[in-house]
């Protein structure tokens, strides 16, 4: 049986790691300072600004939200995003995606100031990501949350076959990047990937990462003996409850590892998002932080 993988604790401990290094930085009169757009009343979208809130106060992250109904224009987004970019107290800057159809997601992405980018979208950042380029640059939160996790559980990932199941930009893609930057030979599925394909490339997967939106998509059986899964997709079932792309109880059975939906991937990216806006914060001020993510 596998090891489930405790986000909630893991990111329980990187919460409070931030929470130190915001009082560092408070001593110094910064209070890191979040703003998150939302854009229409996507049921799901509210729990997560909301669960975002809560988390950022705690860790003494100073986060607003500015909400817009679907049918606000693309330059009113664009003009609030470019009085963020001026705004000494906001360090970072989030645009909840996806963004209603008559809104341009590149150009909002492109328009943000690189140096406020705590999703890590802006082209320039997503180049120095692949380029593996050295230096502070901000990397999608989810993807990172899960290096900080495959990290915690003393998962190494040097030689390693690691798939990749799904391509965005918020998930699939910087994950795929990370994870040869960790020196593990990658390989990146999606929707045109045969099922048959899929299956072999499963089969010799000894760490699988899943990003797609559908239930039951990956099952037990097409997985190889000992494999570590990280489930990142979020489903809500009909009776309101919360599933994951990976079939639990028959992948549990195979894997080594796995994390659970939820209480796996998710609280990481929220934690992940509050060390980013820490982070930004300190490059604002020019503040090194020291020891910072030591223990986690
Ligand atoms: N837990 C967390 O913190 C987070 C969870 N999520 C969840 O993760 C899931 C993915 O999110 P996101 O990446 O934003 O979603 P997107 O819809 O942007 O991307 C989904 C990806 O899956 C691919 N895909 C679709 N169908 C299949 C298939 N049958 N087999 C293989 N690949 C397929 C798509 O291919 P193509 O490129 O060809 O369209 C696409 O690349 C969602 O459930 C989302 O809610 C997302 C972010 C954070
Ligand atoms: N610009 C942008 N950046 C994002 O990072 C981004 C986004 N847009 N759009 C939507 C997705 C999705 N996402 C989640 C964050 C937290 C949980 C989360 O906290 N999940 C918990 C609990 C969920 C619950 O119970 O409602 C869990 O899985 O245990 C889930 C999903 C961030 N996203
Ligand atoms: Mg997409």
């Amino acid at each position: 049986m596998a090891v489930i993988i405790d986000g909630k604790a893991i990111a329980k401990r990187l919460r409070d790691a931030v929470a130190v290094q915001a009082a560092n930085l408070e001593t110094k009169g910064i209070i890191p300072g979040l703003a998150v757009i939302l854009i229409g009343d996507d049921p799901a979208s509210e729990i997560y600004v909301r669960n975002k809130e809560r988390a950022a106060q705690k860790a003494g992250v100073n986060a607003q939200t500015i909400k817009y109904t679907a049918d606000v224009s693309e330059v009113t987004v664009l003009m609030k995003i470019k009085e963020l970019n001026l705004d000494p107290k906001i360090d970072a800057i989030l645009v909840q995606s996806p963004v209603p159809a008559h809104i341009n997601e590149e150009l909002i992405q492109e328009t943000i100031d690189p140096s406020k980018d705590v999703d890590g979208f802006h082209p320039e950042n997503i180049g120095r990501l692949y380029a593996n380029r050295s230096g502070y640059y901000p990397v999608a939160n989810t993807p990172r949350g899960i290096m900080t996790m495959l990290a915690h559980e003393q998962i190494d990932l040097a030689g390693k076959n690691a798939l990749v199941v799904g391509r965005s930009i918020l998930v699939g893609r910087p994950m795929f990047a990370l994870l040869q930057q960790a020196n593990a030979t990658v390989t990146l599925a999606h929707r045109y990937t045969p099922s048959d394909t899929l299956m072999h490339l499963l089969a010799d997967a000894d760490v699988v990462i899943v990003a797609v939106g559908q239930a039951g998509l990956i099952q037990g059986t097409s997985l190889k003996d000992g494999a570590v899964v990280i489930d990142v997709g979020i489903n809500r079932l009909a009776d309101g409850s919360l599933t994951g792309d990976v079939d639990f109880a028959s992948a549990q059975e195979v894997a080594a590892a796995i994390t659970p939906v939820p209480g796996g991937v998710g609280p990481m990216t929220i934690a992940t998002l509050l060390q980013t806006t820490v982070e930004l914060a300190a490059q604002h001020h020019q503040i090194e932080l020291e020891q910072a993510w030591q223990n986690i």
